[in-house]
């Protein structure tokens, strides 16, 4: 059914401007809400926050808070009180005195350095955390065909590429069956080239995949590519949505000109 104008502008948050140049339709059921404060030691943390199925891109300068929402998130910290629900399921909650460990949470996180086991080949790797089924090497093996690295399955993770291993620790948290993905610099350590080639699958990944992702990053010209919004953090609160003008201004025009360079 067709959605009225004004349905359609009540999905758009007026301060999103991925969201303002897309024909974004009325906002679907939110998957994950987070309302949490933590007490850091050098500001507290006070996140309120909804993510549906979609990239959500968390930008800001060294020491805002990224890495310990994600932390929250997935259960590697506990925030000092608040609530963070994941389609219906309480994973946390101060009141409710609910502190659901990570291995329960079902949020799949790509660390920055991968964080893969040396001694176990890309495919074990990729294997490890996935929940018994009947499905499960059918399912493997699609996924490692998926991001391409199912010719090194038999490989260790010394014996591949920064790309390969990146594409490994994905399709481990992939295959774990995630209800949400959280994504912390996960391109950081890649050449140019494939850092652009991985930011697209995983793009396409998400689409593919259906589930929301986090993704932190310091490069705003990825983060105008991926996110379909832009969280912008600075000590331990949201300061904004979307990015500077001139940032895509150089992202819509490869290699132009851009009039006003941003200060940083
Ligand atoms: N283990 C720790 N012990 C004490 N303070 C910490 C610890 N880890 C982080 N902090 C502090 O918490 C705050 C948030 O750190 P966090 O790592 O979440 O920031 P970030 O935005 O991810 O930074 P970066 O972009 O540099 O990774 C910072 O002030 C930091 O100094």
């Amino acid at each position: 059914m067709l959605k009225s104008t004004k349905e359609k502008r009540a999905g758009i948050d007026p301060m999103n401007i991925f969201a303002r140049n897309k024909n974004v339709s009325a906002p679907v059921k939110s998957l994950l809400s987070v309302n949490i404060f933590k007490k850091l030691p050098a500001f507290p943390m006070q996140i309120e926050l909804s993510v549906q199925n979609e990239v959500l891109v968390v930008v800001g300068p060294s020491g805002a808070g990224k890495t310990t929402l994600l932390q929250c998130l997935s259960g590697l910290q506990k925030p000092h009180q608040g609530e963070i629900v994941l389609n219906g399921r309480v994973l946390f909650s101060s009141t409710a005195r609910v502190n659901l460990p990570p291995r329960h949470r079902n949020v799949g996180y790509v660390f920055q350095d991968y964080a893969l086991f040396p001694h176990m080949t890309v495919e074990q790797n990729a294997a490890y955390g996935m929940k018994g089924n009947r499905r499960k090497s059918l399912k493997l093996q699609e996924v490692l065909e998926m991001l391409q690295i199912a010719h090194l399955a038999h490989r260790y993770p010394g014996q591949i590429s920064g790309g390969e291993r990146q594409r490994t620790a994905l399709a481990r948290a992939l295959l774990a069956d995630p209800e949400l993905l959280l994504l912390d610099e996960p391109l950081s350590a890649l050449d140019y080239e494939t850092r652009y080639k991985i930011r697209k699958e995983l793009k396409s990944l998400q689409r593919h995949w259906g589930i929301p992702f986090i993704l932190v990053t310091h490069d705003l010209e990825e983060a105008a590519f991926l996110g379909d919004r832009v969280m912008r953090m600075e000590k331990g609160r949201v300061v904004g949505w979307g990015i500077p003008d001139d940032i895509m201004y150089r992202h819509a025009n490869p290699g132009g000109r851009c009039p006003s360079p941003y200060p940083q």
